[in-house]
């Protein structure tokens, strides 16, 4: 049923899909309610990546950050094997709120911060020297690389079934996106964070999801929002070559 709908959204046949997603979101967002305590839900991480693409397709820094931070929180919620990789992301938002502080028109798009930073000279395109603040350019596309595990990530798990381990969906998609940016030492910390991630049915909870169907949708339009945000990105920093920025 759902793959059928996904299919006709392909076709182009778009308004059932969105007329069939709308009153099924609205249904999770009607569910949420009962998991107001907790503190992270995907449809603010949902809101935050759909809110952060503007009119004209860029990215708005304030809510691309704050897309960001639901997701330290969701790392928070599973406990302190994740907090190397929360405190780590962590550091790089606040080196992004620093920038954006007191210089909110510079930084108010990435589109923007990309052009001030150039136009000064501010994006070290060889190695940064250890006393100076890493550029934003080079910040945000450390968040966009990870940001591509996520889309897969998410997929996966949209995808996946209850006999699926989570740890391994999360271990795939770190090797196709992210691992080769990391370094030895990171990549055997990764490792055995994976090891320590819940059950399927456990993290669906976090997620504040209840059944399949609905687990698809939120997940699966999560991973689609964020493919969204994931492609314009790297066309900026494509363009500009700053694809490797060490
Ligand atoms: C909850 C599962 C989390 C799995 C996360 C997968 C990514 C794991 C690798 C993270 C390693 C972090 C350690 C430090 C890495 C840095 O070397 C490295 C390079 O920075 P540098 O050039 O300044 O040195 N930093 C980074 O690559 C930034 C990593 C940011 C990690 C963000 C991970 C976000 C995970 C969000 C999970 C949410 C799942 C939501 C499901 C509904």
């Amino acid at each position: 049923m759902w793959s059928m709908k996904e299919r006709n959204l392909e076709d182009g046949k778009d308004k059932e899909m969105i007329t069939v997603k709308a009153v099924t979101l609205e249904q999770h967002v009607e569910y949420t309610r009962q998991c107001e305590g907790k503190d992270f839900q995907i449809t603010r991480l949902l809101g935050a990546f759909r809110s952060c693409i503007s009119e004209n397709g860029h990215i708005l820094l304030k809510e691309y950050l704050s897309g960001w931070e639901e997701l330290i929180k969701f790392m928070d919620s599973l406990g302190m094997v994740f907090g190397f990789i929360s405190q780590e992301t962590t550091t790089k938002i606040n080196i992004m709120r620093g920038h954006l502080t007191g210089n909110s028109d510079e930084y108010h798009t990435l589109q923007s911060m990309v052009r001030y930073e150039l136009d000064r000279g501010l994006v070290n395109f060889k190695e940064l020297p250890q006393d100076q603040v890493p550029s934003g350019c080079r910040t945000l596309l450390r968040l966009h690389r990870a940001l591509k595990w996520l889309q897969l990530f998410l997929y996966k798990l949209s995808t996946s079934t209850s006999q699926d381990n989570t740890g391994e969906l999360c271990a795939l998609a770190y090797e196709k996106a992210l691992a080769h940016h990391h370094s030895w030492f990171v990549r055997q910390a990764a490792a055995l964070a994976f090891l320590a991630m819940p059950p399927r049915r456990e993290l669906l909870q976090v997620i504040c999801v209840r059944e399949e169907e609905e687990a698809q949708l939120v997940l699966s339009t999560a991973a689609k929002a964020i493919v969204r945000v994931y492609n314009l990105t790297q066309d900026v920093y494509e363009a500009y070559g700053m694809l490797e920025l060490p």
